[in-house]
């Protein structure tokens, strides 16, 4: 595909039906590998989400010294040598945040050297929030081309456990020093000021650590003692419901609608979006309620739903926080003004999330107000009939393309083949609903 390729999404007049599976989470997928790759023997993962990030931390964990074998679809093993080695060629993450944060914190624990590099996006992304705490347990950094970003070359081993008070609510960092954690002297305590997802915590045990968590404030203190071996294990990865917001987002704001998303990971700490969406009014609900993979999973259907305009509570935003894009397009439709703040993280992502919702849906029609840590988007009828940038960024662009399904014109998306980052066979899942989406003129 060319670097000026776009997908176009064009309104539909039928609802859209039917039942689907969400890709798996990122987030577990990630860790899946991450840490069948530090662990001793054998770990079996289901369910493994098979985009561009996580074929990234797949090739990254290969690099450290694992075998990683891929079985059939979404089932995958690692062979971990208890530990990892110097790589013997660069660890490219790609767009990977993810990724590249906490392979740098769970290679810190580890005597060896590694650099760390990604696509244009990543390079563009902070990494001292990282690097920063890792220095502070004894890992050394060399920044190759400019301060605080990758490429970075990082020394590990010899580290100390430490005390973290963390400023802002991110599971990466949490997660990266607690990987590095595992590998330290003494003990290693985080403290986050909000709760951010916890399956590093969750699954850390699964491999056989102890980790204590407890409640603190409005976030956790979460500890660990270093020199914990980790073991292999089985791991069933369940829908990411960070992918399942789109079609259930299209089933909200096309009439007549009813989609079921099955097998949605339901995580308290990922489930901001469908608490925001039914105070919006949505007819959203869940049954089948299970637990899968050490998490509670569900399958979700949303109908389509007359939505209001709401404020989103701030101390919401850590368990939402990738779907303020894909909120703020079926805010779009809503009666009454949707306002999004406390969400300043979001222009660190793959993009300025925040200037390219708002550019996006000016674009389309819709009236926007951005503000320096949020913004306001107040909902009616959307014009659409635009071609939107998305900055190489996969949540920007099927925001916009779900958007087009119920504009009054069609909605074209720069740079869609980041969409393979986190959901490949998006297009066609759509299509399979009823969608009306295509690849567009260069
Ligand atoms: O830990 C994780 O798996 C993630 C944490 C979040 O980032 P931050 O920790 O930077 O908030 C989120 O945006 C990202 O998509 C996945
Ligand atoms: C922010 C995201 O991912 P990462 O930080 O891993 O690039 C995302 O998937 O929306």
């Amino acid at each position: 595909m060319s670097a000026s390729s776009t997908f176009i999404a064009r309104p539909i007049s039928a609802p859209l039906k039917g039942a689907v599976r969400a890709p798996g989470d990122k987030s577990m997928s990630h860790r899946a590998l991450i840490f069948g790759g530090m662990a001793e023997g054998v770990t079996e993962i289901e369910g493994l989400l098979e985009g561009d990030d996580i074929l990234a931390t797949a090739r990254a964990v290969e690099a450290f010294g694992a075998e990683v074998e891929r079985l059939g679809e979404g089932r995958w093993r690692v062979t971990g040598r208890g530990g990892f080695r110097t790589p013997g060629s660069i660890i490219d993450c790609g767009n990977a945040g993810t990724g590249v944060r906490l392979l740098m914190g769970a290679a810190a624990g580890y005597d060896l050297t590694a650099t760390f590099d990604g696509d244009a996006s990543l390079r563009k992304r902070p990494m001292k929030r990282v690097t920063g705490p890792l220095a502070d347990m004894g890992a050394r950094f060399d920044w190759n081309a400019a301060e605080d970003r990758v490429p970075l070359t990082l020394h590990g081993g010899g580290l100390k456990g430490m005390d973290y008070l963390q400023t802002v609510a991110s599971a990466q960092i949490k997660s990266a020093i607690l990987l590095a954690g595992l590998n330290a002297s003494g003990e290693t305590v985080v403290v986050e000021p909000e709760k951010s997802r916890d399956h590093t915590e969750r699954m850390l045990r699964a491999f056989g650590a102890t980790v204590d968590v407890t409640e603190e404030g409005e976030g956790w203190r979460v500890r660990l003692k270093g020199g914990q071996a980790l073991t292999g294990t089985a791991v069933a990865v369940p829908g990411d419901p960070s992918s399942a917001a789109f079609p259930l987002a299209a089933a909200l704001i096309v009439p007549g609608s009813e989609v079921t998303v099955e097998g949605v990971m339901l995580n308290p700490q990922r489930t901001g979006l469908f608490d925001t969406w039914i105070e919006m009014g949505a007819d959203l609900t869940v049954s089948n309620r299970r637990v899968s993979g050490g998490e509670d999973v569900g399958d979700v259907t949303a109908r389509y739903s007359a939505l209001k305009g709401v404020v989103v509570p701030e101390d919401r935003a850590a368990s939402m926080i990738d779907e303020y894009p894909i909120l703020a397009a079926t805010a779009a439709f809503a009666e009454g003004r949707t306002v999004m703040r406390g969400i300043g993280e979001m222009r660190v992502k793959e993009s300025d999330r925040i200037a390219l919702m708002v550019a996006g849906l000016t674009a389309c029609g819709v009236a926007v107000e951005e503000e320096p840590e949020g913004f306001i988007v107040a909902g009616g009828s959307v014009r659409g009939g635009a071609t939107v940038a998305t900055a190489h960024d996969h949540r920007i662009a099927m925001s916009h393309l779900i958007l087009g399904l119920a504009a009054e014109q069609p909605v074209s998306v720069l740079d869609p083949e980041m969409i393979a980052t986190s959901f490949p066979g998006f297009v066609d899942l759509m299509n399979g609903l009823g969608a009306d989406i295509g690849a567009g003129r260069d």
